[in-house]
């Protein structure tokens, strides 16, 4: 865990997110050091400098980026790349070892659609509570409330606990709540893939709707075709740092063919 003090949240300026030189680390201290080569580069992950005492996954490198409103970024990056852990420096979640993070407007981080979910209460109740936990107040969710609900077409098992619940139907629930509020900054770590052909379709339009509206986006992504619907510009990862920033269409040719 980083517990330097070099990231600032800011709500008073206009919206944007700047880094300068950051990194995040994380020491590994239940790792067996003397099994690991001195410093290893796999093909996947951040680097592993295992020449200390307590090894240290470098999961970012060196990130510098100054995004403004209206920006709307894809991320991409093979396995262990450092797209998540970007998306948590981002959000102010994580703190730089290193560098510096200033994050300005209100953040909504979607990286896991089902935290904030109670299994022992209702889908409706759930539904007020992922809105809280996503920055709205009480009066908004309320007014939405009902749209949600339609949108998730749960009918009367929005009144049962929700451990009753599929994994595509708890997805359908989160989607549905994820897609109905109103951020500044939107943090999306891609997760959608329980729910079936043509909800997902039905949610695609719903999540471009949610972009429209939200003052900056990043979205980290496997899928190009979602990446294309959803950003114009994208930074590709790779073991930590970025390789490329820059159009869509131009990052995404450069990572298929693994060369700038
Ligand atoms: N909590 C953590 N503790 C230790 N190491 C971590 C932690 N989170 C991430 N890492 C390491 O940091 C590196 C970057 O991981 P990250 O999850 O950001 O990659 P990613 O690009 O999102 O990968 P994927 O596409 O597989 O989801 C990896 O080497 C991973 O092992």
């Amino acid at each position: 865990m980083n517990v330097s003090n070099n990231s600032t949240l800011v709500t008073s300026a206009p919206i944007g997110i700047t880094t300068k030189d950051a990194c995040v680390d994380f020491p590994i201290f239940d790792a067996k050091s003397r099994s690991l080569k001195k410093t290893v580069m796999g093909l996947v992950g951040g680097n592993i400098d295992s020449g200390r005492k307590v090894p240290i996954i470098e999961a970012l490198r060196d990130i510098t980026v100054d995004l403004e409103h209206g920006a709307r970024v894809g991320l991409v990056g093979h396995n262990g790349a450092g797209k998540s852990t970007l998306l948590r420096l981002l959000a102010g979640i994580y703190e730089p070892t290193r560098g510096s993070a200033e994050v300005r407007g209100r953040v909504a981080p979607v990286f896991d659609l089902g935290v904030g979910m109670d299994p022992e209460i209702s889908g409706f109740e759930n539904i007020m509570i992922r809105g809280l936990f996503l920055g709205m107040t009480r009066k908004q969710m309320l007014e939405k409330v009902d749209d949600i609900a339609d949108f998730t077409e749960l009918g009367d098992f929005l009144h049962m606990p929700l451990r009753t619940y599929s994994t595509g139907m708890r997805v359908r629930l989160a989607l549905g709540v994820v897609t109905s509020i109103d951020p500044e900054i939107l943090l999306l770590d891609e997760g959608i893939g329980a729910v079936d052909a043509a909800f997902l379709e039905k949610s695609k339009q719903r999540l471009v709707a949610l972009v429209e509206r939200s003052g900056l986006l990043v979205f980290a992504s496997h899928s190009d075709e979602f990446l294309r619907e959803l950003c114009d510009t994208a930074i590709w990862m790779e073991h930590g740092r970025i390789r490329q920033h820059g159009e869509i269409e131009d990052v995404l040719r450069a990572y298929k063919s693994g060369r700038p």
